[in-house]
């Protein structure tokens, strides 16, 4: 399955590793290293990618230089038949990609497939709007300015980047790849990917994917490598025309390094879940559930901290409670709900927060229990702004309870996070609901549902520390391009006359 079949050329089985993408053809780095790929629930060794060097990184950017403007001048049907072609193969071969994620990351089997499902319908999604908004320009004309006749005739349209750099992160290597490679692509853009390094296997398929769908060479390439060694290197890289990047705070640090180009970043989130006294409390139990464990809380868009009405707290609580208990714990293979989370250095930190808040005198609804990176799904009640779990990203299976006596008190809690990504409301009466909304500063609000990036032609962005620009189908393209505009001079005023 993995690395075999149509995958096999991605694999060099001699030594055991996977190949870089470049040119068009899948090679062995000449730094004759290898970057190891731990799978969280064993810890040891499952793959190995290639470290590349700073030369085959040149020469991925200066191939991509090129194709770019030869596709660029590919017409825009030709663009979106050669994606929907890709879509097609990437869904066609599910099972090795899923494979890849539930060994490289942890991801249980069913959600493993419905990623690289959903990046498919990404991809042809993506494929038709871009046909739909980029054939379309703008026709101006100058009389509408104060002291201009109808001289000018002002025609403008949007134009590709150049050459763009994706960086996902680890916990959706292939959907939030895809959805920086097709909106790339269909705008007329080449793309240099770096895949996380926990999900480079299943990313390296996916390009597969595209390869085999006859995309021109060097238009796509993906380098491998820790981030840490040639992520500045990449980021810093003068043939970059955007960088479309989403992860944690080193999104920030890559904001302060990027020289005068489009940055597109998606960062990290500690969504909050605002409940009020007429609040549905099946509901929202069920949505708390959903929304903080799945994926055992690895998710950006994860409810990160429950600020709820004093007087309905017990209740929601003990009803919580009741479902965290039915939660499996176990092996992403057996598609449990609860899966070990990415590495190590993650469960200590998580752990971490835990300690923290035991020390500072939050309830603790579950035992808390730990074997290797495999945290028990535990509920934290009565925690206070003292303690780093009420503001701190925990990015695994641990959920803080913080009680308010007011909406404002709520609304000031989500306000004064440096993150800004979304949050939701729990209301019947959807005026209170629109007006909390209004005062929740997050890029999106959720009312009666969890927070979710999805659907994907959805607008999906942060503030503060949680992103710049937007995501989203639509304005993925639209950040992937810029204006061109031609404007035609007439000697004389020209009026149309009816
Ligand atoms: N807002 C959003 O849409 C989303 C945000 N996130 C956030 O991402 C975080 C978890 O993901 P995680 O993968 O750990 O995030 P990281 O920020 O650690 O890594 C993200 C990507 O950046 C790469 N990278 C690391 N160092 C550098 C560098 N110096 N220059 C360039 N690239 C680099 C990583 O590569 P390598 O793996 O090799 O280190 C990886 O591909 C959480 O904070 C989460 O909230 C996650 C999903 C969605
Ligand atoms: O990175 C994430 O956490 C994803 O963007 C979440 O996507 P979803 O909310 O649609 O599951």
């Amino acid at each position: 399955m993995v690395g075999t079949g149509v995958f096999a050329e991605i694999f060099d089985g001699d030594l055991d590793v996977f190949k870089y993408y470049s040119e068009g053809e899948w090679k062995k780095s000449s730094s004759g290293k290898s970057v190891a790929i731990i799978n969280p629930t064993t810890r040891k060794t499952q793959y190995k990618v290639q470290a590349c060097t700073q030369e085959e990184v040149n020469k991925v950017m200066e191939t991509a230089k090129s194709a770019q403007k030869l596709w660029a001048k590919t017409p825009l049907w030709k663009r979106a038949e050669l994606l929907h072609k890709a879509a097609s193969i990437l869904k066609e071969h599910k099972a090795p990609i899923a494979e890849c994620l539930v060994k490289e990351i942890a991801k249980p089997s069913k959600d493993a497939v419905t990623e690289v499902v959903r990046s498919g319908d990404l991809v042809s999604y993506c494929a038709e709007e871009g046909v739909r908004i980029l054939g379309e320009g703008k026709f101006l004309v100058s009389d509408s300015f104060p002291g201009n006749q109808r001289t000018k005739y002002c025609l403008s349209s949007k134009i590709p980047l150049g050459v763009i750099l994706a960086i996902p992160p680890f916990n959706y290597p292939v959907n939030l790849a895809v959805s920086k490679i097709a909106p790339a692509l269909i705008a007329g853009n080449s793309l240099v990917l770096k895949p996380p390094t926990q999900g480079s296997v299943a990313a390296l398929h996916m390009v597969h994917c595209f390869h085999l769908a006859g995309f021109p060479k060097g238009l796509i390439s993906c380098v491998t490598g820790k981030g840490s060694e040639i992520g500045d290197f990449l980021t810093m890289h003068p043939g970059v025309g955007c960088i479309s990047f989403t992860g944690g705070d080193t999104g920030i640090a890559i904001s302060k390094k990027a020289g005068m180009i489009p940055l597109q970043m998606e960062l990290g989130g500690k969504d909050a879940c605002i409940v009020l006294e007429d609040a549905d409390l099946d509901l929202v139990a069920a949505n708390i559930i959903k929304g903080g464990f799945s994926y055992s809380g690895q998710r950006c868009t994860a409810v990160k901290v429950v600020l709820v009405m004093e007087s309905v707290a017990d209740t929601l609580v003990e009803k919580v409670k009741a479902k965290v208990a039915k939660l499996t714990v176990g092996p992403p293979e057996d598609d449990c709900d609860i899966t070990p989370v990415v590495s190590e250095s993650s469960a200590n930190f998580i752990e971490g927060l835990v300690i923290d808040a035991k020390k500072k005198g939050a309830t603790f609804c579950q035992q808390y229990r730990r074997d290797g990176n495999l945290i028990w799904p535990l509920l934290l009640d009565n925690v206070r702004p003292d303690m780093r779990i009420a503001w701190e990203e925990p990015f695994g299976p641990v959920l803080p309870v913080i009680r308010i006596n007011s909406v404002e008190e709520g609304i000031h809690h989500c306000n004064a996070s440096n993150f800004g990504l979304q949050g939701c409301v729990f209301t019947k009466d959807i005026n209170k609901a629109m007006l909390i909304s209004d005062a929740m500063e997050t890029g999106t609000v959720q009312i009666n549902s969890a927070p979710a990036r999805g659907p994907d032609h959805f607008p999906f962005q942060g503030l503060r520390d949680s992103g710049i620009g937007s995501q989203g189908i639509t304005n993925s393209i639209t950040m992937m391009t810029k204006i061109k505009t031609t404007v035609i001079n007439l000697p004389t005023p020209s009026y149309t006359m009816g």
